[in-house]
């Protein structure tokens, strides 16, 4: 292909993070930032269930006059993340961290050799904010504490490893919170043993407590060998190695002890009179297991009573209310009843270190927990969730956004794991088949499972099939796309004795991300983006904000419209159309493969049509998309292809290595991560110098530019640095520039002044054929399932200027000046309201 280079993309001067930008006039809630909600919670203490119950625990003094620093003039700049009040310790050089006892934020020095290991130790309790280069930010907070105990870490063993680690004596409100939040966390758990449900605590007096309550009381089942309380004390099971397929380490030991060794280096930079082992030791204990203390025998009991099946979700609520949330485990190696599924992994397949850990956090003690892990898009979640279905070898149901993974997780299992093909089965709209023999596996969409109205013959007898048996695993694709009120209707409606969720990010369109802890599990793991980039598992990507001036005639209608209605302006920018030819140009000569992402269905025609490259958005029919695809992946001369929104997730495309974004999702933040995620699994990252690139095409001085900064946010924690670009050298050089004559860009401005104001919505709802989508305005999930007739939901109507007066619905026809005549006098032509007028005038006349 001929292609002109002459201009570089490298004039960077400063990124973008630094640039404050103006919040947008915008009163609908349709605009509002999605993201807002979780931003704007209070700084010490998350909301949510959770957190209604752990209200009573608070950094104590986190208000108190006197904290607030009055140090220099520098200080207060900091506000309540100013330390220097703090005492340090004599030897706080060699300890790479520092905790603020006003909201328990964490500051670790990534450059410390004794990062890696305080940093695996940190990912265990605390939930990471922000990791750039040299300084990472944590935040401990109930969820993670709850996190930290699911996965076996005591609460003064936390306490001791932070104090070893920290710069200063850990204060007493941290103490207290973490003693306060974790009192009561995982003391408690349900296990369902021979398929009957029991609560289980190695603590007898939590049982008591639990039996006082009389909702609790009336679920429990008197079993044979119960006291007079009705608890039956049992020694605790000694933990058998259970080896995770794929992985060489063996599960069934502490995590503690996982957390820290992997990362231990003997000799390094300590703080003295330390040894490695010493500060490791208070971590390593076991907490079950083979290395417990024989001699003693309360330690090693086990005190548990039944409650009936039918009463575990009052039971759960209950106990969440009391404060004791309920830990979920699975003791699958004990479960007689529910047949075993033959299958394993396949000998090439080799378990990445992170997809080991995350899965060594999941099955930490021999049993499955349930929970989620984060993983960054490209990283191998997939593998992640097959190893745990061969880890459990019971029955399972995927549930995932769109029938197209679900084509792949069924492709997916079929590569890497033994699993028969006759064992594993699809329910979508177009095949509702059953596996072969008394186990397998289902995989399906949310959609599917969930929508209930106007059910076919067959998809009501493959659901009955679903909610009719017990489930070994419950694996949930992409948990942050999924309403909350959809996994309780999964959740209620699948009987299984373990869930894993799978996502990139815990970002969410509502704001009940932290139900997911209770309605999924809590976090178990969440990767680190940067390491995984270094390590290769993952492209390294370059992030740049391109800034497009709007031209003066765009910029003039853009300054007269409603916020609502601007979008479209700002998106249909010349200088922003001319960026995206420049740089498509520029990277098609370098070799790149380049998907353009556009939100909006009108531009996303427009650009691709001027520029001549295909483009795929929910309407394009499943066998062009294909065609599409595939001359993208193979063929030379097709090397850009267009996207709309269902390009953001499940499209496996590795090929691709340069992504431009000209239009997006207001400021969501996930979905900034989600796009990056199609380029983070370039086939050529192990490349020698290899670089994937990232574009955001933003229109100067308008809406835009707060959006897009507010879209970075989650990358720039995760340590990419997005540079501004402020001129694409070379761009005036560009040979057949589009839209380079006045006459070209008011030809184009007319366009956009005649389009429907509906398609200046930068949220037009499409979606795939079936794979469903959530519908904001009716609060619910949609799909084909539901009724909703097939194919695109993009409306476009060809719009005259009568439409944006309102004009379309009315005939015109030509009246002389009689005709008002006529009208007066025709009878019954006056409404209610003009008569109604017409008497209270008369009336009035009257007196
Ligand atoms: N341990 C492994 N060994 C070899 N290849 C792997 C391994 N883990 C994952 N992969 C490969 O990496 C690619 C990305 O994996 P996968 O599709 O599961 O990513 P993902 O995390 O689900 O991404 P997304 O969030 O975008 O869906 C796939 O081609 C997969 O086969």
């Amino acid at each position: 292909m001929a292609t002109k280079r002459k201009g570089s993309v490298s004039e960077l001067s400063k990124t973008s993070t630094s640039t404050k930008r103006a919040k947008p006039d915008v009163s609908s809630g349709d605009d509002a930032d999605d993201d807002d909600l979780e931003e704007e919670a209070p700084d010490e203490l998350e909301q949510g269930a959770l957190s209604r119950v752990m209200d009573k625990f608070s950094f104590a003094g986190s208000r108190e006059r006197s904290h607030i620093p009055v140090g220099d003039a520098v200080s207060r700049l900091f506000k309540r993340d100013e330390l220097s009040f703090l005492k340090m310790k004599p030897d706080h050089e060699s300890r790479p961290m520092w905790i603020n006892p006003r909201n328990g934020k964490i500051i670790l020095e990534s450059f410390s050799p004794l990062a890696p290991a305080a940093q695996d130790f940190l990912t265990a309790i605390a939930e990471p904010l922000s990791r750039p280069t040299y300084l990472h930010e944590y935040r401990i907070t109930p969820h993670s504490l709850y996190a930290a105990v699911s996965v076996g870490l005591d609460p003064k063993d936390i306490v001791a490893v932070l104090d070893r680690f920290s710069k200063i004596p850990i204060p007493s409100e941290i103490v207290q919170f973490i003693n306060g939040c974790t009192g009561s966390y995982g003391k408690v758990k349900l296990v369902l043993k021979h398929n009957r449900y029991f609560l289980e605590s190695s603590d007898m007096k939590m049982l008591q407590i639990l039996l006082k309550d009389s909702i609790i009381s009336e679920q429990r089942v008197i079993t044979d060998g119960a006291d007079d309380d009705g608890i039956t004390k049992e020694s605790a099971p000694k933990m058998g190695a259970l080896v995770i397929p794929g992985t060489k380490i063996a599960a069934g030991v502490a995590q503690g002890q996982q957390v820290t060794q992997q990362n231990m280096v003997d000799g390094e930079d300590l703080p003295q009179g330390e040894s490695a082992e010493e500060l490791f030791a208070t971590v390593t204990a076991l907490k079950e297991g083979e290395e417990d203390d024989d001699d003693d025998e309360e330690a090693d009991a086990v005190h548990s009573f039944e409650v009936i099946a039918e009463g575990v979700e009052k039971v759960q609520k209950q106990c969440l209310t009391l404060g004791y949330p309920l830990l979920e485990e699975y003791d699958f190696r004990n479960d007689q009843r529910n047949a075993n599924l033959d299958m394993d992994l396949r000998p090439q397949a080799q378990i990445r270190h992170y997809q080991e850990k995350s899965l060594s956090k999941m099955f930490g003690n021999g049993r499955a927990k349930s929970g989620i892990i984060v993983l960054p898009c490209g990283a191998g979640k997939t593998l992640v969730g097959i190893t745990a279905a061969c880890t459990i070898k019971k029955s399972v149901v995927v549930l995932c956004t769109s029938s197209m993974s679900v084509v792949q997780w069924r492709n997916e299992f079929l590569k890497w794991s033994t699993i028969n093909p006759d064992q594993i089965a699809v329910f979508t709209s177009e095949n509702k088949e059953r596996f072969r023999g008394d186990a397998g596996i289902i995989v399906s969409t949310y959609s599917m499972v969930t929508n209930s109205r106007n059910r076919s013959h067959d998809s009501q007898k493959m659901m009955d099939f679903l909610t009719g048996r017990e489930w070994g695993l419950l694996l949930l694709d992409e948990v942050h796309v999924v309403p909350a009120n959809i996994f309780r209707r999964v959740i209620h409606s699948i009987a299984t004795h373990s869930k894993l969720g799978l996502t990139a990010t815990l970002l969410r369109e509502d704001d009940k991300i932290q139900d997911l802890n209770f309605l999924i599990g809590p976090k178990l793991y969440e990767a680190n983006w940067m390491e995984l980039s270094e390590q290769g598992h993952i492209a390294r990507v370059q992030c740049a904000e391109v800034w497009c001036p709007m031209t003066t005639e765009f910029y003039q209608e853009y300054l007269k419209e409603t916020p609502r209605k601007r979008a479209l302006f700002y998106i249909m920018n010349p200088r922003k159309f001319q960026a995206c030819q420049f740089l498509i140009n520029y990277h098609e000569g370098r070799g790149d493969k380049i998907i353009v992402f556009s939100d909006n269905v009108f531009a996303l025609a427009a650009y691709a049509r001027k520029l001549n490259k295909p483009y795929i958005y929910g309407g394009t029919p499943q066998q062009e998309r294909l065609k599409i695809l595939q001359n993208f992946q193979r063929n030379e001369l097709i090397n850009t292809v267009f996207l709309s929104k269902i390009g953001d997730t499940s499209l496996d495309l590795p090929e691709a290595t340069c992504l431009i974004q000209v239009s997006s999702h207001y400021g969501s933040r996930r979905q900034e991560a989600q796009r990056l995620g199609r380029i983070l699994r370039a086939k050529r990252r192990n490349d020698e110098g290899f670089n994937a690139f990232f574009y955001s095409l933003v229109s100067k001085d308008t809406a835009e530019m707060y959006y897009s900064s507010k879209r970075q946010a989650f990358l720039v924690d995760q340590g990419y640095a997005f540079k501004v670009i402020t001129h694409l050298q070379g761009i005036e050089n560009l040979h057949g520039l589009a839209y380079d004559t006045p006459a070209e860009r008011r030809e184009l401005l007319q366009s956009v002044l005649l389009e429907n104001a509906q398609n200046a919505e930068v949220n037009s709802i499409e979606r795939e054929a079936d794979g469903g989508f959530f519908d904001r305005t009716r609060g619910d999930w949609r799909g084909k399932a539901g009724g909703g007739s097939g194919g695109a939901m993009v409306k476009r109507n060809a719009a005259r200027l009568s439409g944006l007066s309102g004009g379309d619905t009315m005939a015109y026809v030509e009246q002389n000046a009689s005709a008002n005549r006529r009208i007066k006098a025709a009878p019954g032509v006056q409404n209610k309201f003009m008569k109604k007028l017409k008497n209270d005038a008369v009336k009035k006349a009257r007196g």
